[in-house]
């Protein structure tokens, strides 16, 4: 696959925990170059180094240290092919909105367009075919568009759960149950989060909407797209039901989650079956061979005690799925633990990827 030397794109958020993980990525990035930020009124017209509550592990990368924020408009952007999206979600869906009328190709990461029936919904490792949806979006527009669109990555427990769900209905067929609890870290809930007088010490067993998101959203990423391209059949001709429970754990980086899943097949894989299914397991991404894809998209652990955040988590530059203690359910059919790297593959590094497929994929003209 060939990719072009260079293409201009735009971080929106680019102050937040997301925005500032996409400056990691990006400053690293064979062929996007980072040319414009933005973030709220607070931080524009002021250089990024100075602004930014900086909170990565690695100094704030030169080319970016002395640009101007902007604000979040168009006008400021139009010369980037692609702007990826941080952006807290109390305003992402207006912006969003204007970008995609001013032409410009959008990768979000917040939840306002993951419903929208012709937005797909894109977990890299998953479901890029869901790209084809793009032309039927932009025709409905008034006036219809010739390049802007609106691509969302999904919440960041969803993504690591329907990564090892995908491997095992690609091998195995549908899924009827899926009963997931999550551990998830505090970087989740962005700067500063959540008070360290509540999570210290402590979980925290509510998220809000959190579980709502991720029943809902599975089954629009694992299922297809309706017989006439313009839509999204949610799973439905083997309705998948996905019951979770998502908690706030004292963790910096890192969402874990307990799984355990039922197939319509009978009898089900057995666990041996099922180590391999994961394991052999290649995502489009990797196939398109996409800088930002992980080599091994699941990785099983076979050590009966991992995967660990603090262990595993930056395994693979964060970008792929850990998968351990796969065995047997005596409720369900088998049970499995996952760890996913909620800031990498749980946003910033699912978008850029999400972005590398659409260039590949030509959906893009750079
Ligand atoms: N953290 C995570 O693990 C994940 C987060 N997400 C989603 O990604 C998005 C960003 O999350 P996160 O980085 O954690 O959030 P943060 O709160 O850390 O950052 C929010 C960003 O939005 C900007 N912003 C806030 N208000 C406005 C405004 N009125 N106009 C323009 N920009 C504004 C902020 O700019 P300023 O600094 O100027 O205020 C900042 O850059 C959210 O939608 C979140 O739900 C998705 C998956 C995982
Ligand atoms: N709510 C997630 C992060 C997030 O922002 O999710 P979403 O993009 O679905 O709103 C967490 O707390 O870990």
């Amino acid at each position: 696959m060939s990719f072009p030397q260079e293409v201009k794109v735009g971080v929106l958020g680019a102050t937040g925990t997301v925005g500032q993980r996409f400056i990691v990525l990006l400053s690293g990035h064979p062929f996007f170059r980072i040319h414009a930020l933005g973030a709220s009124s607070r931080s524009a017209g002021q250089a990024y180094g100075k602004v930014t509550k900086w909170k990565q592990a690695v100094p704030v990368p030169k080319g970016v240290r002395d640009m101007i924020v902007q604000e979040c408009k168009s006008n400021a952007f139009k010369e980037c092919a692609i702007v990826f999206s941080g952006l807290d979600a109390e305003v992402a869906g207006d912006i969003e909105l204007e970008f995609r009328a001013a032409e410009l190709a959008v990768f979000s990461n917040a939840k306002n367009h993951r419903r929208d029936p012709v937005v797909p919904l894109i977990v890299p490792l998953v479901n890029p075919s869901h790209l084809s949806i793009i032309p039927h979006q932009r025709s409905l527009q008034s006036p219809a568009l010739s390049k802007g669109f609106i691509v969302t990555n999904a919440n960041c427990s969803t993504t690591g759960l329907v990564v090892p769900l995908a491997a095992l209905e690609q091998a195995f067929g549908p899924l009827e149950l899926v009963v997931v609890t999550t551990l998830q870290a505090i970087s989740g809930a962005g700067y500063p989060g959540v008070p360290s007088l509540d999570i210290m010490d402590n979980i925290v067993p509510h998220i809000g909407g959190e579980e709502e998101k991720m029943e809902w959203e599975t089954s629009k990423i694992l299922g297809g797209l309706t017989d006439d391209g313009q839509g999204f059949d949610l799973h439905e001709k083997s309705p998948l039901r996905v019951s979770a429970t998502c908690t706030r754990v004292p963790v910096i980086e890192g969402h874990t989650e307990a799984v355990s899943v039922r197939f319509t097949q009978r009898p089900p894989p057995s666990v041996g079956q099922a180590r391999e299914a994961l394991e052999k397991y290649i995502s489009e991404a990797q196939q398109l061979q996409c800088p930002s894809a992980p080599e091994q998209a699941i990785y099983v652990h076979d050590e009966p005690d991992r995967p660990q955040p603090r262990l595993d988590r930056d395994f693979q530059k964060g970008a792929g799925v850990n998968v351990g203690r796969l065995r047997e359910c005596k409720v369900l059919d088998l049970k499995f633990v996952v760890l996913v790297n909620n800031v990498n593959l749980g946003a910033a590094t699912s978008s850029i990827m999400n972005a590398e497929i659409a260039v590949a994929k030509k959906v893009i003209d750079v």
